[in-house]
């Protein structure tokens, strides 16, 4: 027996599928805890705080923002430990079969079963390659709008062709005062209605330059000034301006299932090859969201609920094969009458 805290599931990723699954392994009694790279929790709806989400059943659209506000609520309603900052290097089982989990920091994790719920890996901004930028990263230089109205009324260059780059630019042209978008190609590569939007705004789209300098104000601490080159003839041209974003995609850091120890069999190099019922090549080890692959697979975020509900009902089935396969509803479910007796205290008493 490890000296160490053993759980009952640990779940790497933090998530919308790591966060559900945190709340029903609490809902089933399950000695819970999660492990996120990040400092914060949410994964990649922290890509789009701003924008609107209408597809996840039951809520009236929400922003990103407000539905990792929720999700982090739901996942802690059991108190689960949350491990913040560490990112999983390595997984593989002991001489008892239990799960071994090394990290970044060095910390070690101890776990009767895991659920992967990693998405598509760790997500960085792909930054930009001029030398001393990262200076302004702390100023006016963006890899992502965390409030489209700290950008009211400034002049704003965004950097990108993508989705991202696009919604952002049509996004704060009623906001900003002025709106570049400067793209190293001749094309946009966004959808067509939100490249047509664009088009047609007031945004002024600079193609076939790329970003070649940044020039500090006095204070050495902010861009005052972006040089681009045109590639067609070298030429330059300097913009003012108040606020840089970039948006150039993502690098994706997916060392911990390409370098593990156990076995898991993949479906390709993104997802993982599973069952509908979560389930891995790895006994004891489960997975949810966007990093598994299966027939009935909905790679949407009310998809990932449900694969975390299923690992989860798998996982308690692991540890102890006589419970039921599945949990109880939680509308006369025992787990919340404390929680409930709280609520309907406050409800009623207003
Ligand atoms: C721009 C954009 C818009 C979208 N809009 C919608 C929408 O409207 N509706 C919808 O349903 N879906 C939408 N999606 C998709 C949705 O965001 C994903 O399906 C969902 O986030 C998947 O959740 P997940 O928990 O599987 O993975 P993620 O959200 O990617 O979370 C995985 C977490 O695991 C962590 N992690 C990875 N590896 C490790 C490790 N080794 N150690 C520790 N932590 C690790 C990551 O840091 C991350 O926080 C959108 C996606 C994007 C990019």
């Amino acid at each position: 027996m490890h000296e160490e805290e053993l759980f009952d599931v640990t779940i790497i990723g933090g998530g919308p599928a790591g966060l559900f699954s945190a709340f029903y392994s609490g809902l089933r009694e399950m000695k819970t805890k999660m492990i996120e790279f990040q400092p914060f929790l949410g994964g990649k709806v922290h890509v789009y705080p701003e924008k609107m989400i209408w597809d996840v059943g039951g809520l009236t659209p929400v922003t990103g923002a407000q539905l990792i506000e929720q999700l982090v609520a739901q996942g802690r309603t059991f108190d689960p430990t949350v491990v913040l900052g560490q990112k999983v290097t390595s997984l593989a089982k002991d001489e008892d079969g239990r799960f071994v989990l090394h990290t970044s920091s060095g910390e070690m994790h101890y776990s009767r079963t895991v659920i992967l719920a990693v998405g598509g890996g760790i997500l960085k901004p792909t930054k930009l390659t001029i030398d001393g930028a990262e200076r302004f990263e702390v100023t006016n230089l963006h890899y992502t709008v965390k409030s489209l109205a700290r950008f009211k009324g400034k002049t704003v260059l965004i950097s990108g062709g993508g989705n991202a780059a696009i919604d952002w630019a049509n996004e704060l042209e009623p906001i900003a005062g002025k709106v570049y978008l400067t793209y190293r190609k001749e094309m946009l590569n966004g959808h067509e209605s939100q490249v047509s939007r664009l088009l047609n705004s007031t945004v002024s789209c600079l193609l076939n330059t790329t970003i070649d300098r940044l020039v500090a104000a006095s204070d050495h601490e902010t861009i005052k000034k972006v040089v681009l080159t045109r590639s067609e003839d070298g030429e330059q041209l300097e913009l003012a301006v108040d606020d840089v974003i970039i948006n150039h995609g993502y690098e994706r850091d997916k060392d911990l299932l390409a370098k593990s120890e156990l076995n898991i069999a993949m479906e390709n190099e993104y997802f993982l090859a599973g069952s509908p019922m979560s389930e891995t090549s790895v006994e004891g080890l489960y997975a949810a969201g966007d990093i598994l692959h299966h027939e009935g697979k909905l790679h949407l975020i009310a998809g990932a609920f449900q694969d975390a509900a299923n690992a989860v009902n798998k996982a308690k089935m692991y540890i102890a094969p006589d419970s039921r396969a599945h949990g109880m509803v939680s509308s006369h479910n025992e787990v919340f009458a404390s929680k409930n007796k709280e609520l309907m205290k406050h409800l009623y008493t207003k």
